[in-house]
């Protein structure tokens, strides 16, 4: 019998996580990144760097059957992590990269997938906590496809330049903002391989922040080049995950969560956007993507819920023109306020 003597006697007594564990080991071995099991939910991210994409597949339907099997698991979910070079791994010395580092502390806003409202909570976080009495600036690291002068409405300026320092476009909310949509006229395609990008985003972090202590980085969706690049120049003291409720998206988040922690990123936690559609007409209350799936996955994983934002139509009509829903009154105000108030507490609780 496989025995763990630090857990008891015999399997029955062993947790879920333990005989989970034990169980993937000969199938994954060191594949294994994270692994929790919770409630029932076995979540596992994979390291599957240098797989390709059949031995990928093979090893998931491997982990996926192990995990059935064990007692306890009545859900498997498998994320795995980005296509990389190990040897630009992340090392992952959080506290002595942070020590390091000068300037504002990073907070990454990141997804695994795009479209899922990732830029549209960077932008407002930043508005709800300045409004709060934070100093704070935002990076837009999309910069394959910048969205936010548009979000804070300061399109078309452009930043100056102090020595070989960027200064940051000040926008109406006490939010200032560095973005390549600044740089770049808008509609131009920008086609740059990896290290072009991360020395562009470099750029735009060791900027003249002045009195500003903390910066919202709104990162490109997925786990490339860009992500890489700014875990290892411009380590973040903590990382918010933005998913909707649907499981594919809950899949990619989870990706998301296994590159940060791989990298030695905490998770501050996860917010569930585009959660419960009101109808603007009728005001029945209906759940296009479900709702309180990434709460869940939270719990799942052990991370902290942050807060959960309604799929709103004023919420797109707004943010499109420059209006961050932050910076006004109401359900939609309020949600992302107390998302800002659970992320000011986390900064303040970190040395
Ligand atoms: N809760 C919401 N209710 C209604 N519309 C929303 C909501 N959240 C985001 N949107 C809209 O959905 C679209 C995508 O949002 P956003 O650009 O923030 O996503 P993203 O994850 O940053 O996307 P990308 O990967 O393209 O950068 C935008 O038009 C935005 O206004």
């Amino acid at each position: 019998m496989d025995e763990t003597p630090s857990h008891g006697p015999d399997a029955g007594d062993r947790e879920p996580a333990d005989l989970a564990r034990a169980a993937l080991e000969p199938v994954a071995g060191n594949a294994v990144q994270t692994l929790r099991v919770a409630d029932g939910v076995a979540s596992v991210v994979l390291d599957v760097a240098e797989l390709d994409r059949l031995a990928r597949d093979r090893l998931e339907i491997a982990v996926r059957g192990a995990l059935r099997q064990v007692p306890g698991v009545a859900e498997v979910r498998v994320a795995m992590t980005a296509e990389r070079d190990p040897s630009t791994a992340p090392t992952p010395t959080p506290a002595a990269a942070q020590g390091a580092r000068t300037g504002p502390r990073i907070i990454a806003v990141g997804s695994g997938k795009g479209g899922v409202g990732k830029s549209t909570l960077s932008t407002n976080l930043a508005v709800a906590m300045a409004r709060q009495g934070r100093k704070v600036g935002l990076v837009d690291a999309d910069i394959y496809g910048p969205s936010q002068p548009r979000l804070l409405a300061n399109e078309g300026q452009r930043p100056e330049a102090q020595g070989n320092k960027l200064v940051p476009v000040p926008s109406p909310w006490g939010v200032p903002l560095l973005s390549m949509g600044h740089l770049v006229p808008p509609g131009q395609a920008i086609a740059w391989r990896g290290p072009m990008a991360g020395k562009a985003l470099g750029q735009l972090i060791d900027a003249e922040w002045g009195d500003v202590t903390d910066l919202i980085v709104d990162l490109p969706p997925g786990t490339g080049d860009v992500q890489l690049s700014m875990l290892q120049s411009h380590k973040p003291a903590g990382a918010v995950i933005v998913s909707t409720p649907q499981d594919l998206a809950l899949m990619d988040a989870m990706r998301a969560i296994g590159l940060f922690e791989q990298a030695g990123v905490p998770i501050v936690g996860l917010v569930e956007n585009m959660a419960g559609y009101i109808c603007p007409h009728c005001g029945e209350e209906s759940d296009p993507f479900g709702i309180g799936g990434a709460e869940a996955a939270a719990k799942a994983m052990g991370h902290a819920f942050l807060g959960r934002i309604p799929l709103q139509m004023s919420i797109r009509v707004d943010s499109d023109g420059g209006r961050p829903p932050a910076a006004g009154e109401g359900p939609v105000a309020d949600a992302f306020a107390s998302i800002a108030r659970r992320l000011s507490t986390w900064l303040d609780n970190q040395k």
